[in-house]
């Protein structure tokens, strides 16, 4: 099995890029990579090319790569698939750049059991899909060349056309899937681990 991180988006909304933005003292990309690293043979790190000089990492499994030209900022899709390209396995976990939180049980019960006939595994918590954290069959693969030659870039869209696997998480896990998107959501969970440090 190979991973996918997904650290190719704008940061619109953050107004800064979030790769390098400290949790606990490491960088978000530090955290993913981290995560992941114990589940995969290979990471495919799919970046801005303005980001590459600046990722350190000396493992020799962690490829960083761009999005395909063609591609470029057409969203996470954009990414899975650029990465795809570039590994030959048939399973991928896949993780966005900014869940610094999550922690690596869910990637363990995402995992854990072969997708066996299933397009890939997607987890399901206080009633909302996750979609960037699932684990996806290679099959997928042709599904989202044709949504990308249609321009259709929504990972609803993808996953309302295959067959897929929800695990329902627990909802005490829910802050690992907190996407940090503003800043207020940073300061928020910044805030809310001080607390829980006092607790
Ligand atoms: N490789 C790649 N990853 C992307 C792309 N767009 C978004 N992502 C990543 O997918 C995840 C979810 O991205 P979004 O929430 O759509 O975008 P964002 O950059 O996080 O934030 P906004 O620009 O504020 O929407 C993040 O980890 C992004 O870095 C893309 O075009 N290519």
């Amino acid at each position: 099995m190979d991973g996918i991180i997904l650290a190719g988006g704008q940061s619109r909304r953050f107004g800064y890029p979030k790769t390098f933005l400290p949790y606990q003292g490491k960088p978000f990309y530090q955290w993913a990579i981290d995560r992941m690293q114990p589940f995969v043979d290979q990471i495919y790190f799919v970046t801005l090319q303005e980001h590459l000089p600046y990722i350190e990492d000396g493992l020799s499994n962690v490829h960083l790569m761009v999005d395909e030209p063609s591609l470029k900022g057409k969203g996470p899709l954009a990414g899975i698939f650029s990465a795809m390209n570039a590994s030959n396995q048939d399973c991928f976990v896949t993780m966005p750049i900014d869940t610094p939180q999550l922690e690596g049980s869910v990637l363990h019960q995402l995992c854990l059991q072969p997708l066996d006939s299933y397009d890939a595994r997607i987890p399901i918590v206080n009633g909302k899909l996750q979609p960037l954290i699932g684990l996806f069959h290679r099959s997928v693969h042709a599904v989202i060349r044709e949504q990308l030659t249609r321009e259709q870039y929504s990972m609803q869209a993808l996953v309302r056309k295959i067959s897929v696997d929800y695990v329902m998480m627990d909802q005490t896990m829910d802050r690992y899937f907190h996407n940090i998107n503003t800043k207020e959501a940073y300061d928020q969970m910044t805030l809310d681990e001080y607390k829980r440090g006092l607790e």
